[in-house]
Order: structure tokens, then sequence, then C-alpha cells
């Protein structure tokens, strides 16, 4: 099947500052995406460029098979809600799902309404006077009912309270293998991630370090123990993601895309949290571009 987006040799600059160098990405449908990265990282940079209202300086994206342009009939089909669940403050929250119905054809006016029940908003509530997490709550409702094809989140769980956070996401998850809508979802929250996510994307200082099906790359890696050695003296074909030292004892995070080979080492598999802190330290200068292309058999890092 066609990928959800694809992105090669996207950059955006702000005036001096670079918020993308050269991501190259291939996104697969009916996944959802964790897109996770430091503040700054270009999280929320790529996500406009993917609903087309950023352009990018150079490099070319396409999503859901089309260059993203702002159009409505495109804006029907992609979902998103920015950063900080924008809202309208004097419109109440009946006409908020009344604007979604008019704006979109897929409008779901069923769930819309369920959804609002079940979170006890009042429906003539001005949504200037909810609480942040109940304004996010309606901006997902939103979202969520317009039944798009891909739907993006830029940090949608924020604001919300543990219990509400969980019943989002378990919420989003059955509307994703209902009707198999694709999701990228960006969070700081790597457990959220770990709980819905089964693509990962790694974004550190305008560069895709990683990318990939969560379990493939959970395969890939490993932490191993062994006798302190330089990462030269390690097998070609793993590639050192971190290395730390002892006196006697070195320890390396590696990626093997074949399966890793018996040595003189202890080795164990990385927990997603692990792996994400990994790639968040892993400095921007061990390899340019897009650590989600594959990995040369060369035991050097990209
Ligand atoms: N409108 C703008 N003008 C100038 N610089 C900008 C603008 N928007 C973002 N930037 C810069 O671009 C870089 C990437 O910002 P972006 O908001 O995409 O990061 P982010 O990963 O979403 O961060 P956060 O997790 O804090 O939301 C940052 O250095 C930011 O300061």
């Amino acid at each position: 099947m066609n990928a959800i987006l694809q992105a090669h040799a996207l950059s955006k600059r702000y005036g001096q500052r670079q918020a993308l160098v050269d991501c190259t990405l291939e996104l697969p449908p009916g996944h959802v995406v964790g897109l996770v990265g430091p503040n700054g990282a270009g999280k929320t940079t790529l996500l406009k460029i993917a609903c087309g209202m950023l352009a990018p300086t150079t490099g070319r994206i396409e999503v859901l098979g089309e260059q993203p342009n702002g159009a409505a009939v495109q804006l029907a089909r992609v979902g998103y809600v920015a950063q900080g669940t924008p809202t309208y403050a004097s419109l109440s929250v009946a006409d908020h799902l009344k604007f979604g119905a008019k704006m979109n054809p897929a409008w779901d006016a069923k769930l819309a309404q369920a959804r609002i029940e079940q979170l006890g908003l009042n429906p003539k509530q001005k949504a200037g006077k909810l609480s942040g997490g109940q304004r996010a709550q309606l901006a997902l409702t939103v979202a969520v009912a317009k039944r798009p094809e891909l739907l993006i989140l830029d940090e949608p769980v924020a604001s919300l309270d543990p219990l509400a956070r969980r019943d989002f996401l378990r919420h989003l998850m059955e509307s994703v293998a209902e009707h198999d809508t694709s999701v990228i979802l960006s969070s700081h929250l790597v457990s959220d991630l770990e709980r819905v996510c089964d693509y990962l994307v790694v974004l550190v200082s305008s560069h895709v370090r990683l990318a990939g099906e969560t379990d493939d790359l959970l395969a890939q890696h490993h932490r191993i123990v062994c006798t302190r050695r330089q990462e030269s003296d390690l097998p070609v074909g793993l590639k050192v993601i971190s290395a730390e030292h002892t006196d006697r004892q070195s320890t390396f995070v590696v990626r093997s895309e074949s399966e890793l080979p018996a040595g003189d080492w202890s080795a164990e598999r990385l927990e997603l949290e692990d792996l994400v802190l990994t790639y968040l330290e892993w400095p921007v200068d061990h390899g340019a571009g897009s650590a989600g292309t594959p990995m040369q058999p060369t035991g050097e890092a990209q």
C-alpha cells in the first residue's frame, strides 16, 4: 500500500534558524506513528508541513499521495489537532459540532455526540469557559469525528489527566482499528507512545535519527556488556549507538539488522523508553541524514 507520508530531503528554515534538515521518511498506512523528540527538535514544523500549513524550504513531501496545500478537499482527508488543542473561545461545544458537520463530508455525528456525552461536556458551554483538558477533548472529538484517513495530533494528551489520557488513547486505538485510520502522534510521554504506537520516529536537532516499526526496532537493538574494549573491536555489522566504559567493562547499545552474533558478552533487548532515550542522546554529528534508511553493513554509524 502507498505511504501516508513520504518526505524526501525535506528542510525548513525560519530565517537563520534551521528547524528541519534533510528529513527523509516513508510512513506506511494503518499505523499509529509516534513522533518523539526533545523541545525544539522540529516535530511541530514537520506536522505543520504535512498539513499544508507551512511550506518546506527545500525537499519534497507527499501526504496521502498529494502535496499538502491546505485545500478543503485535502483537509477533509486529514484531521489535525495543533499543539495546545485550539478551539473557538466564543463558540459553544454544540457549535463546534455543527461547524464540524458543515465542513466535513464524512462527519460522524453519532460518534461526536456520544463522545461529548461520555466526557460530560455541556453542549451549551462556550469553549473559552472549558478547562484546558476539556478543550483538548473537544478538539480531539472534532478531529476524530471528521473520520479522516489520517489523523495528525501534536501533543494531544499533554493537558489531559492520567485517566482522561488513558481513555483518549484507548478510544483512539478503537477508532484506528474500526476505521482504518492512520495516525501520527507527537508526544514527550514515551509511556503513552509505548501503549499505542506501532511505528516510531525519533527527531533530534532537526534530523530524523530513527524510524521504523516499533517491533522491528526493538528486535534490532541490544545492550551488550563485555570486558573493556573499543567500538572497533566489535564485529562488523554492529552499529554502535552508545558506548560507556568503566576501568574494566564496556556497555554498548548496538543495532544489528541481522541476528546479534554470539560473542563474549551478555546481551539484552531494550525497552522502548531506553531505545528512545539512547537516540535522544545520540550526537547529531555521529552521522548525517536519516537513520530511517536501511543501515550499511559496515559497523559504522551513518
Ligand atoms: N515561527 C517560527 N519562527 C522562527 N523559529 C521557529 C518558528 N517556529 C519554530 N521555530 C524554531 O524551529 C525549531 C523547531 O521548532 P518546533 O516547534 O518545530 O519544535 P518541536 O519539536 O515541536 O518543539 P516542542 O516539543 O517544544 O513543541 C525551534 O528551534 C524553534 O525555535
